[in-house]
C-alpha cells in the first residue's frame, strides 16, 4: 500500500517583471494506493499531476509531506535501502526516446534496472529480457537494435518492459500514450489494460484524457491546482463525475467525443 500524507511542493519562479513568486504545484495532497490496484489521474495541463508523479518515483524531493511503502516512511531511509525500496517504483514517461539510452541498444536499457537490483548470469538474463520483450509485444529481433531504430509504439513496449522488469510495487505511466497515433495508441492502452492484470503492480495512469482514464480505470482522481478534487472508485460513465472541475472538463470535450474503439 503507498500512503501519500500532506505531500507539498513549492517552486520558486519569476514572474513577467522578474518578482519571485512561489508555485504550488502540489497542494498538500494525502491519498492512499491500495496495493495491485489501477488508477487514473486526470487534469488540465499544470495541474500538478507530473510533479506527484516526480515526487513519488524520486526525481522530485518534496517541500514537505511524506511517502510511505507498506510501514515505511521513505524519507527515513538512506543508502541501498533507500535505492532499493524506491526501485520500487517506476516511472514511464512520455518520451520514450528520451528515457532510453541513445548510444545503447533496448536489449541493454531493459536490463539495467535488473542489473542494478538482482544482477544474475548471463543466460538467466536473457531468458528474463526475452519473457519481458515477448510480454510487452516486442519482437525478439528488436532486441539488439538502438531507440532510434524503432518506432514510437515500439519504444513505448521497451519502456514499458523495464519498468516491470523487477516487478516492482508501482507503476506510474505519465502521458504514456500521447503523441502516439490512434491505433498505437490503443494497442498500447490494450497493452496496460492486459498488464494490469497480468503483474502484482500498483498502475498509476496519468493523463489529461477523460476517455483514456475511465478506459484504463473504474478507480479516478482528479487534480485541480495541486489538490485532488474528486476521487471515483467505480467510474463507468461520464455521469459519474460529480464535482463541477471535473464536469468542465468533460464539457470541454471535443463534441465528438474520441472515445476509444
Ligand atoms: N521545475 C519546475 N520549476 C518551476 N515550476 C514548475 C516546475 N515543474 C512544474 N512547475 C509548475 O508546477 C505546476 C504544475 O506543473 P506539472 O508539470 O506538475 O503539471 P501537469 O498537470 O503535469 O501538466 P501537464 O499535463 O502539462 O504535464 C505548473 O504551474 C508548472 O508551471
Amino acid at each position: 500500500m503507498i500512503t501519500i500524507r500532506n505531500l507539498h511542493k513549492q517552486y520558486t519562479v519569476k514572474d513577467k517583471s522578474r518578482k519571485r513568486i512561489v508555485v504550488d504545484a502540489v497542494n498538500h495532497i494525502s491519498l492512499t494506493l491500495q496495493d495491485d490496484t489501477g488508477y487514473a489521474l486526470i487534469g488540465e495541463s499544470g495541474s500538478g499531476k507530473s510533479t506527484l508523479a516526480k515526487m513519488l518515483a524520486g526525481i522530485e524531493t518534496a517541500t514537505s509531506g511524506e511517502i510511505w511503502l507498506d510501514e515505511i516512511n521513505l524519507a527515513t531511509l538512506k543508502g541501498e535501502a533507500l535505492r532499493r525500496k524506491r526501485s520500487e517504483f517506476q516511472l514511464v514517461l512520455q518520451n520514450s526516446q528520451s528515457a532510453l539510452d541513445p548510444r545503447r541498444t533496448i536489449y541493454h536499457s531493459i536490463a539495467e534496472p535488473l542489473r542494478c537490483l538482482s544482477p544474475q548470469d548471463t543466460p538467466r538474463e536473457l531468458e528474463r529480457i526475452q519473457e519481458l520483450a515477448y510480454k510487452v509485444g516486442l519482437p525478439e529481433a528488436l532486441l539488439t537494435r538502438l531507440p532510434h531504430e524503432l518506432s514510437g509504439g515500439q519504444q513505448k513496449r521497451a519502456c514499458i518492459a523495464r519498468a516491470i522488469s523487477i516487478s516492482p510495487k508501482f507503476i506510474i505511466f505519465d502521458e504514456s500514450v500521447s503523441g502516439l497515433d490512434v491505433t498505437v495508441r490503443k494497442q498500447i492502452l490494450d497493452l496496460i489494460v492486459r498488464l494490469k492484470e497480468e503483474e502484482k503492480s500498483t498502475f498509476l495512469f496519468i493523463t489529461h484524457d477523460i476517455d483514456v482514464a475511465l478506459y484504463l480505470s473504474s478507480n479516478i482522481l482528479v487534480m485541480k491546482e495541486g489538490s485532488i478534487v474528486e476521487q471515483l472508485n467505480n467510474a463507468a460513465s461520464y455521469d459519474d463525475f460529480q464535482h463541477e472541475y471535473s464536469k468542465m472538463l468533460i464539457a470541454a470535450l471535443p463534441l465528438q467525443s474520441h472515445h476509444i474503439q
